[in-house]
């Protein structure tokens, strides 16, 4: 630009023409959105025509689509029914062929068709023929059974007739048939009223045979019965020893260690040595000797083993023998384990089979009632009694007060009585395991006050068994003699059991000589006679088992024991050399004298050891080397027990003069008849 020239005119005027370019434009730009519009407004309505268009050209497709679907199926159908009119034309091209050749087929058919006729024909000629045969055939045929038919009618006639012949005659077989039964049943009746008759008389007769056949061989068996009793007590004696040793127990190692049981050259060494059934063995550096004896049992035999050997007893107590089974032994030997048993005592309540440790008494008692269950009902009853022998005194274990005094009284009949004792009725062996509990409690408990140690003591359990005698020991129902008891007595004394002849009037020997003493007349009270003369009262034999568990042997040293210590050992010492006497004094058979009542327990047993009664002394030895002394003493005093039926010379019969209670000798028998 040039100097000098006004130069805001100048962009006044570039401003000026610039506003009129953007008017022209603003115009322009009017004009322009005039025309767009213009253009929208064209475009919507060609828009709208398109759609209207589209829409009529789809419709027109449709049209056209159906269109085109109703040509294809017309094209289709044409093209079905030309295959059809081309199949029709084919068939009738075959139909033309056909019909051009049925003409000759069917002349072909008739001509043999009229061959077919011809050919009936001929055959329907020659059939009329034999057809005209047939009917002369059949017209004979009808003359023939015109003929039969007239048979047949003259055979029904013939055979009712024999029918009715039949009838007749079958009646008249009847009523002879009933003539003739009832005539036999007449004569079945009258036969049988016979043999009827005859049976009886018959049966009668073998009855009444049979009855003394019965009493005979009755009377023979207990004849042979006793005579065979007699023969064994002659070969056997009544006494037998068995030996019994314990296994070794923990407690015989004593003070010593343990684990040197049984070891060599200690206490607790094993010196007694189980050999065979029938010996036992000490064997020490002093001694060196065995013992013999009935039966010995190993450590390992069990308690049934025992009472195998027991069992027999048990039977002979309820053939009348007094029984007495005793365990003899020091303190811990085994005695109590062998007559009672180690187990728990509520195990004898619980158990209906023996319980694998019971001992001696409880078997027994099982076994008793056992055998007396296959006894005729009510002959049997038993009764317990249960009592310890302490410081020389009896102590009922039963009775409320067990410190009372007991006397043993000697009764009329010989038997042992002690009127103050406690005997208690028992139906099963709970009954009687109750009581020895009973009593073994009551033992327990004052031996706290009375004795310290429970086998300072002997325990004695009683079962009487009382059964009915045999019939022949019922008094007669004869009128009565001048001498009632005498002659029914003398009855009785007739029987060949010692034991049972016990009432001879006469007070006279039975068939071996031995003395039927016990019921001479001056024992004879009245009572006892007029109780015996009561008609088919039922005699009663009482029997005893005794089982005994002794206090403990052992030898107790008398210096340094003072007050009751000293008593107690004394009386046991005192008791059991009694015994050891009373046995020596029935090994020496010469020997009229027997001690029995030199000390309570003999005394007490006295019935049950001596006469015919059995005894079982069970001699129970430990077999450690620290008892020795007390194994030897106790072994020893079972030899010389047992040389009570080895003995040279017989036991002598005691002597009529020998009467019951005058001497200490038992009575004839243990078993004592009494009269309900
Ligand atoms: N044959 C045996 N088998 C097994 N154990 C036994 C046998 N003998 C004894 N015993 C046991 O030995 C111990 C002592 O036995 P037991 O009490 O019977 O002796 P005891 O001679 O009766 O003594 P005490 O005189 O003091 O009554 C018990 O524990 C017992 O169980």
């Amino acid at each position: 630009m040039p100097l000098g020239i006004d130069r805001s005119d100048f962009l006044m005027e570039k401003n000026k023409k610039l506003e009129r370019d953007l008017r022209t434009r603003d115009e322009k730009v009017a004009s322009l959105e005039t025309e767009n519009a213009m253009l929208y407004l064209k475009l919507a309505q060609l828009r709208s025509n398109l759609q209207s268009s589209r829409e009529e050209v789809s419709g027109l497709q449709a049209h056209y689509d159906d269109e085109t679907q109703f040509r294809q199926n017309v094209i289709d159908s044409a093209m079905k029914f030309r295959q059809d009119i081309e199949q029709i034309r084919r068939k009738l091209a075959a139909l033309q062929r056909v019909a051009v050749d049925l003409p000759i087929q069917f002349q072909n058919d008739i001509k043999h068709a009229n061959s077919v006729v011809q050919r009936h024909r001929h055959l329907f000629v020659s059939q009329t023929s034999s057809l005209s045969t047939m009917q002369d055939q059949v017209g004979q045929l009808q003359d023939a059974l015109q003929d039969v038919t007239d048979r047949h009618a003259k055979e029904k006639k013939r055979r009712q007739e024999l029918h009715n012949l039949l009838m007749v005659g079958r009646q008249e077989l009847h009523n002879l048939l009933m003539v003739g039964r009832q005539e036999l049943h007449n004569l079945l009746m009258v036969g049988r009223q016979e043999l009827h008759n005859l049976l009886m008389v018959g049966r009668q007769e073998l009855h009444n045979l049979l009855m003394v056949g019965r009493q005979e061989l009755h009377n023979l068996l207990m004849v042979g019965r006793q005579e065979l009793h007699n023969l064994l007590m002659e070969l056997r004696g009544n006494i037998r020893v068995h030996c019994r040793v314990r296994p070794l127990m923990e407690f015989d190692s004593g003070g010593e260690d343990r684990k040197m049981l049984g070891s060599s050259g200690t206490k607790s060494e094993v010196v007694v040595h189980y050999m065979d059934d029938e010996n036992v063995c000490v064997r020490t550096t002093k001694h060196n000797k065995v013992f013999e004896y009935e039966r010995v049992y190993s450590p390992s035999e069990v308690q049934e083993s025992v009472f195998d050997e027991v069992q027999p007893m048990i039977t002979s107590l309820l053939d009348g023998y007094n029984i007495c089974i005793m365990a003899y032994g020091q303190t811990g030997s085994g005695k109590t384990h062998t007559m009672l048993g180690s187990h728990k005592n509520e195990d004898y309540h619980l158990r209906a089979e023996p319980h694998k440790d019971e001992g001696v008494i409880p078997r027994a008692a099982r076994e008793l009632f056992r055998l007396i269950e296959e006894k005729p009902s009510g002959t049997h009853s038993v009764e317990v009694s249960v009592v310890e022998i302490y410081n020389n005194d009896i102590r009922d274990l039963l009775s409320g007060d067990p410190n009372a005094k007991h006397d043993v009284i000697t009764g009329a009949d010989g038997a042992l009585h002690i009127p103050t004792l406690t005997s208690k009725k028992v139906v099963k062996i709970q009954d009687v395991m109750q009581y020895v509990q009973f009593g073994l409690r009551t033992r327990r408990e004052s031996a706290t006050l009375v004795h310290e140690h429970s086998s300072r003591s002997h325990l004695i359990v009683t079962l009487t068994v009382n059964s009915e005698a045999p019939s022949f020991f019922t008094k007669p129902q004869a009128p009565p003699s001048p001498d009632p008891a005498g002659d029914w007595l003398h009855r009785l004394s007739l029987s060949p059991r010692k034991s049972w002849s016990l009432l001879s009037p006469s007070g006279g020997r039975d068939r071996r000589g031995r003395s039927l003493s016990l019921m001479t007349t001056p024992s004879f009270t009245p009572a006892q006679v007029e109780v015996q003369q009561a008609p088919s009262t039922p005699a009663v034999i009482k029997t005893k088992l005794q089982l005994v568990d002794l206090a403990g042997s052992e030898c107790v040293g008398m210096s340094g024991v003072t007050g009751a210590a000293l008593r107690e050992a004394s009386h046991i010492n005192k008791s059991l050399s009694a015994l050891a006497d009373v046995l020596g004094a029935l090994a020496e058979q010469s020997r009229s004298h027997v001690p029995y009542r030199n000390s309570r327990l003999t005394h007490f047993l006295q019935d049950s050891i001596g006469g015919d009664a059995k005894l079982l002394v069970l001699l129970c030895v430990a077999p450690a080397q620290r008892y020795i002394t007390e194994t030897t003493q106790c072994l020893g005093f079972g030899q010389r027990a047992r040389q009570v039926q080895r003995g040279p010379t017989k036991r002598r019969l005691p002597s009529s003069a020998e009467k019951v209670g005058s001497s200490d000798r038992p009575s004839t028998g243990p078993s004592r008849i009494s009269f309900r």
